[in-house]
Order: C-alpha cells, then structure tokens, then sequence
C-alpha cells in the first residue's frame, strides 16, 4: 500500500522536485499549535493512499495532531492542506470548519449516537455531511455495512453491538461519507486483546483499499508495524523518529 510514498529522489535541478503530496491528493501539514504551555509544533505529510501511523507516550501531542486536522483545534501558525485545498492558514483568515472538512475521524470509544441503529449512524454522517436524502443516505449507509461484514446488524443500536461490531459501524460511518482524509485515534484501545487482534486484521484489508491519506494515532507498536506504511514518533510536541 505504499502507492504515493515519497522516496528518495536525485536532485537533478534540471527536473523538478516531488510534487507536494496535497498537489496529489495528498495531506501536506506544517502544525504549531499551544495548549497552555504544551507546544505541538510538527511538520506531516502523508501521501493519497498511504498509512501512516503517530506514535509518542501520552502527553505526546498525538491527540492536539489529530483535533487540529480535523478542524476541532485551530492552528496559531502553519498551514494545512488537503487534496489541494487549504483547511487552515492564519495568515490568510482561512479556517474551514469540522463540519465542512472532509475528514472522517474514529475515535476508540467510537462515540456512535446510543438512541440511533447501526444504518441510521452511518446514514447520519452521509446526510450531514454529503447532504443526500434520508433513503439514499440509508442505502448508502447499508451498503457500507455490508461491506465491512455487518450487514445483518443494521438494525441494532449500539448497545447490542459488541466493541468489535461498534468499530466497524464508526468506520463505516466515516468511510461512507468519502473523506479525502482519514483520521484513527486509538482504534483498537477500547478493545479486549481477541477483538484487537480482529479488527486489527480487519483494518489491514480495508486500509489498503481506500484512496485517501490516512493517520492513525496509537501506543502500540504492533499496530503500526500491521498497519502502516511509515511511522511517525511524537516526544514533548515534536518529531523525535521517523520509520519506513
Ligand atoms: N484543553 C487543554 N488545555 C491545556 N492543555 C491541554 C489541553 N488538552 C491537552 N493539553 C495538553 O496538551 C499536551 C498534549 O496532549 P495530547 O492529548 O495531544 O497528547 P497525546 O499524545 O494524544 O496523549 P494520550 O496518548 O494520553 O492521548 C498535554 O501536555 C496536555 O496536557
């Protein structure tokens, strides 16, 4: 899955340089964002199609990366860009709210709405966020849970639903609406060690398969090993490691 992975290039000047991965539908972020006196100041760029995993120790900055992306923190300095367009600048007064980012986030207590069933959590964010009506958005919606193997489940709420099961139908929700970035807080963090090991697995055929750039946060080395194509290692805010 390492279509787009930036490799090493001859710096022959009379060809240009690799394009900026936003350029390529890529995710292109140079972050400096505070938090009290806690200062995350990165720079990331992540290739269309590639996986690339955060790690770092609590307190790290991991979860500051993510809500910046996402559009939930905004930057003080920096820029980010996605696919070409630009989510957030200071300097030019840019700031493309969550809402209108196309960015879907998992998170590991995968915050599914308690009241609403399996298909209507997933049509949810397509309605919101593609604006399709109600049927539309629930065939969508059925056709995604079909996907991850959990077509059966559309009718439960997701307090039927096992941790593995809600897992799904959260990326479920997120994939459906056809984010251009993929954002995975601790996906597995949530789960007892034989539900890890399957959604684990099952995040290792699914990864693959989509075209947009995804990051996933976690503490565990064996997830970033199955699972990404490079890693990156946050210490005190700042980029301490970098691995293919
Ligand atoms: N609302 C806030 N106000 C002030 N400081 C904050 C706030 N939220 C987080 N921080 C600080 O920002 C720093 C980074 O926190 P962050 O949650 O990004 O770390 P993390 O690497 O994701 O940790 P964990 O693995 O525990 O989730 C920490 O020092 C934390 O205390």
């Amino acid at each position: 899955m390492s279509a787009g992975t930036p490799g090493s290039t001859q710096s022959d000047p009379s060809k240009p340089g690799p394009e900026p991965a936003s350029e390529t539908g890529g995710l292109d972020a140079r972050v400096t964002v505070r938090r009290g006196q806690f200062v995350l100041a990165v720079d990331v760029q992540v290739a269309r199609g590639e996986t690339v995993a955060v790690l770092g120790r609590s307190g790290a900055g991991k979860s500051t990366l993510l809500r910046t992306l996402a559009g939930l923190l905004p930057l003080d300095e920096g820029r980010i860009t996605l696919a070409g367009q630009v989510l957030d600048d200071p300097t030019q007064h840019r700031f493309v709210p969550s809402e209108r980012r196309p960015v879907g986030v998992v998170f590991q207590d995968y915050l599914l709405f308690p009241h609403l069933r399996a298909r209507d959590n997933v049509a949810f964010g397509v309605r919101a966020r593609l604006g399709q009506g109600r049927r539309h958005a629930r065939e969508r919606a059925d056709s995604w849970l079909e996907r991850f193997g959990i077509g059966e489940l559309g009718d439960r709420r997701p307090g039927a639903l096992s941790g593995g099961q809600s897992q799904r139908v959260a990326l479920a929700r997120a994939l459906a609406t056809e984010p251009r970035l993929l954002l995975l807080d601790e996906p597995l963090a949530a789960l007892d060690t034989t539900t890890r090991g399957e959604v684990r697995a099952f995040l290792r055929t699914v990864l693959p398969t989509l075209s947009a750039p995804v990051l996933i946060v976690t503490h565990d080395p064996t997830d970033a090993e199955v699972l990404a194509d490079r890693t990156i290692a946050f210490e005190g805010g700042h980029v301490v490691d970098t691995a293919a």
